[in-house]
């Protein structure tokens, strides 16, 4: 039996998913995702009759995502039985001006995607280290690139502009947007959901460690939270958000902060886990008592509000709002509140279905539709990858 195998690699994080090609359709049969890396990896996997797999690594910092790769793939290899892997899709974060369609992962493609690291230094670097060590591992193994990026391609060319001097945005200094996977999936589950209501005009928010908005109107992505970088719009659990430009250039004049300095404090320390000087994760924040957690939670909702009001101009109106990811998905209390900032827009939960994450919770009679729709950038990648394998196979010789 064929099959695919998806790679996710994050900061601190790596997902997989492994599924089997029969035709052209895909199934899902095993994934999951180490976590802490740099801290105390674990992986947790499932396959498709939900059968969990634990395993924790030693707690060493010095375990690079390169190890743990090996390990990864080393335990694969046990499970695979007569399954042959044909070929692995990646998220790749930032595919920069240029890249939008999955491509075939080649040295001169790396090369060009190395050159857009400074531009996504949590989630590139990591993303190509696997590329690379996969390369190592099986050179012969088709590797493809599918761009975070993408789904953002066709923004109109307003959302597209920064307010600079023209000259910026023609060497590439311009408003990109990710998470694009999962708006994807988010924009095909709704066309699934809702055929009569195609043309409407959603906010969808990916509310995970990265946290974005995605303006969606007839299943295009029209504007969306971050921009040049994964560093825009919302607060995140250890990015900033979009932070007033002078407070840059306090740090570095003021306060004599290098660049990298910079980098690491807006990209690793900030967020919720700066405020709250506790922890990033939103489990947590919850559980403390800390006068610093609630602080950090209440900024959160009221800057997720502020960027989902500042997506409504290039929607002209609202009709629905989708909530996905680790937060969106999982926490009534947070959709519940960000709703609550936006009742003005005519938006109303039901309690009782937002307390039971279910797949529909507004409330009967409110003007804006709200769902909870789980999301499968995987599944996104697993689909490119197929696509892209039987274009490549219906134009060789
Ligand atoms: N049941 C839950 N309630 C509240 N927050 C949750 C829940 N489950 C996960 N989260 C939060 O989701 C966030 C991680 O989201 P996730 O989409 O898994 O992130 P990423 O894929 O970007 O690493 C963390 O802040 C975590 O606390
Ligand atoms: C683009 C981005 O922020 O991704 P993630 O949510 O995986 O950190
Ligand atoms: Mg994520």
């Amino acid at each position: 039996m064929k099959a695919i195998v998806t790679l996710n690699a994050g900061s601190s994080s790596i997902k997989f998913a492994l599924y089997e090609l029969s035709g052209d359709s895909l199934r899902f049969d095993a994934g999951g995702k180490i976590e802490e890396i740099g801290t105390a990896p674990r992986l947790r996997a499932r396959n498709a009759d939900g059968d969990i797999l634990e395993r924790n690594w030693p707690h060493d910092g010095a375990l690079s995502h390169e190890h743990l790769l090996e390990d990864l793939f080393a335990w694969a290899a046990t499970q695979l039985g007569d399954r042959e892997i044909i070929a692995i899709g990646h998220r790749i974060v930032h595919g920069g001006p240029y890249f939008a369609a999955p491509r075939l992962l080649d040295d001169a493609l790396l090369d060009a995607l190395d050159t857009l690291i400074p531009l996504a230094p949590l989630h590139q670097p990591h993303n190509l280290a696997a590329v690379r060590a996969l390369r190592a591992l099986a050179p012969d193994l088709p590797q493809i690139a599918c761009f975070d990026t993408a789904f953002h391609h066709d923004l109109p060319a307003l959302a597209t502009r920064l307010p600079l001097p023209r000259a910026f945005h023609d060497q590439g200094v311009r408003r990109y947007g990710f998470h694009g996977l999962s708006y994807e999936h988010i924009a095909e589950r709704l066309r699934e959901a809702d055929p009569d209501r195609v043309g409407g005009r959603v906010i969808a928010a990916h509310l995970g460690n990265g946290a974005s908005m995605c303006a969606i109107r007839a299943g295009k992505s029209v504007d969306t939270t971050m921009g040049f970088t994964a560093l825009d719009g919302l607060m995140m659990g250890t990015r900033s958000g979009a932070l007033d430009p002078g407070v840059i250039l306090h740090l570095q004049t003021q306060l004599r902060m290098s660049a990298q300095e910079v980098e690491t404090l807006l990209y690793k320390k900030s967020g919720l886990l700066g405020v709250s000087g506790l922890s990033s994760d939103m489990r947590s924040l919850h559980t403390s008592d800390a006068p610093q957690a609630a602080e950090a939670i209440d900024l959160f909702v009221r800057h997720a509000a502020r960027q989902a009001a500042a997506l409504i101009p290039a929607l002209g109106g609202l009709d629905g709002m989708v909530f996905t990811a680790g937060i969106g998905e999982n926490d009534p209390v947070i959709r519940a509140r960000i709703c609550e900032s936006l009742s003005w827009l005519g938006l109303a939960l039901d309690a009782e279905a937002n307390g039971r994450n279910a797949s529909i919770i507004s409330a009967q009679g409110s003007k804006v539709l709200v769902r909870v729709i789980p999301t499968d950038e995987e599944a996104v990648i697993a689909r490119h990858v197929v696509n892209l394998i039987k274009f490549e196979g219906s134009h060789s010789p």
